[in-house]
């Protein structure tokens, strides 16, 4: 006979077993609890790793973005390349610019992750000096958004964030003109650097004086303008305008060759696509005046007379062996600090005679300038940036004169007719041989429809 409960008289050991039924039941409980909320944990993860994957964000109004638009946003997932591992451990006493510690050392491998072979993604950076590190100041503790900043060398006085190199900044990125020393394998052998161990690297470029330093970029524009000189100044009269554009007389005569636009980095394949989308039969035919229809009908017969001559030029072309002589751009010869690539310098055309025909000159001339503040009442197009029509004129020279065309259209495409927008107008022009002609600019529709 078992001892009874002095509070409810039960027989203490049936207390004892119900007490051990109930501990079995919340062990149970617990263990379903705990394996359900794993289960959540590992779903959540999923869902948030699918989620970084894709890009996806939320934009002001909270709607989910779908991928494409997050990149056209600006908003991008990360991935740092590689992580550097520098002589200096802590942020105090790093040196503040690169320039202040020369022999101050790092190395930086290519993640794996990024690039399964690096050795691919760094053929050709060994022909370089320096090279452009972008980086997260990832020991910034938060994200700032403070406008203005108290950079060391003010003293205490404060300026605007976007006028220093202050770590502290609302994108966290960095950027260091390091020194390249060596490459062996996946790993970069970098001196002159001012990033603490750890910094998480995102973007690794080439630096090359003629893009990068101004010393090296003056002239290029004052030469434009040079080129056209005896163009009448900015005026929305153009009653007196004669444009009188000969395009050997004035022909631009740049102190660097390669000045070529993005286009020149297209795929193959997606120019194949422009190509067909610009011909002419698809989308000009229609638009295109008198005039300028049988200035193109020329275009034409001069392809097909040409076509033999087109096909050993294509071969020319695509012959790497043999760039045309650099002596086309005198600066060349300058001595630098920074070695670059050597193809930097080889542009595979050299520059181009640019061309307008009396029908481009006149209906360029239309174009009243960008500073005219008030707003122009006449039914006349107006340029939004450009001063004037004798500065779209140098706009346009530079652009055709690097041939903006890709490998794919200059060598492999039969349609030598070349569109592009500048500002408010629409330039249509062909390329021939050493030259580029244009033979059309007209007002971009839209533009015209917002005036
Ligand atoms: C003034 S910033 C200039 C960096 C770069 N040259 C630039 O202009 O963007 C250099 C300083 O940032 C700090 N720093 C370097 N790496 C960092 C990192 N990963 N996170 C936070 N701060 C860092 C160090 O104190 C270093 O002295």
């Amino acid at each position: 006979m078992s001892p009874l409960c002095s509070c409810c008289n039960a027989p203490i050991n049936k207390i004892n077993q119900q007490v051990s039924v109930m501990r079995k039941e919340i062990k149970n409980l617990r263990q379903m609890l705990d394996s359900s909320v794993r289960a959540h944990r590992k779903h959540m993860t999923s869902l948030q790793a699918a989620v970084s994957k894709l890009g996806f964000c939320e934009d002001k109004d909270q709607t989910p973005s779908s991928p494409q638009n997050a990149l056209e946003q600006g908003n991008i997932q990360t991935t740092p390349i590689g992580y550097i591992t520098s002589c200096f451990s802590l942020k105090n006493g790093t040196p503040r610019q690169p320039t202040i510690c020369g022999p101050s050392r790092a190395e930086l491998r290519i993640q794996q992750s990024v690039f399964n072979n690096a050795e691919h993604a760094l053929l050709g950076l060994d022909q370089y000096s320096h090279v452009w590190i972008i980086f997260l100041f990832h020991k910034n503790g938060h994200l700032s958004s403070k406008a203005k900043v108290k950079p060391p060398r003010l003293n205490g006085q404060k300026v605007g964030v976007y006028s220093t190199r202050s770590p502290h900044r609302p994108n966290a990125l960095g950027l260091t003109l390091a020194k390249l020393d060596k490459i062996a394998g996946d790993t970069l052998y970098l001196s002159d650097i001012d990033m603490i161990d750890g910094t998480p690297v995102l973007d690794i470029k080439p630096y090359i004086p003629d893009y990068d330093s101004p010393d090296r970029r003056t002239g290029l524009n004052t030469q434009l303008y040079e080129s056209n000189s005896d163009l009448p100044a900015a005026s929305g009269n153009t009653e007196t305008s004669s444009l009188n554009l000969d395009g050997d007389s004035k022909r631009a005569q740049f102190n660097t060759g390669d000045k070529r636009t993005a286009d020149d980095d297209d795929d193959d394949r997606s120019e194949a696509d422009v190509c067909c989308k610009n011909s002419l039969s698809d989308n000009a035919r229609g638009v295109l005046p008198e005039d300028v229809r049988s200035a193109l009908e020329d275009v034409r017969a001069f392809v097909t007379q040409d076509d033999r001559r087109m096909k050993s030029k294509v071969s020319d072309c695509s012959t790497p062996t043999a760039p045309p002589s650099t002596t086309d751009h005198p600066c060349y010869g300058e001595e630098d600090s920074a070695t670059i690539a050597s193809w930097i310098r080889e542009p595979p055309v050299a520059c181009l005679d640019v061309r307008f025909t009396p029908q481009a000159e006149k209906q360029l001339a239309e174009f009243l300038p960008a500073h005219l503040s008030e707003p122009s009442e006449s039914d006349r197009p107006c340029f939004k940036f450009l001063r004037g029509p004798e500065e779209a004129v140098a706009a346009i020279r530079g652009v055709l004169s690097a041939d903006p065309r890709s490998v794919y259209r200059r060598t492999r495409c039969r349609d030598r007719l070349f569109f592009f927008t500048i500002d408010t107008a629409d330039v249509t022009c062909w390329f021939g041989q050493g030259f580029a002609e244009v033979l059309q600019i007209r007002p971009v529709k839209h533009h015209r429809d917002e005036e």
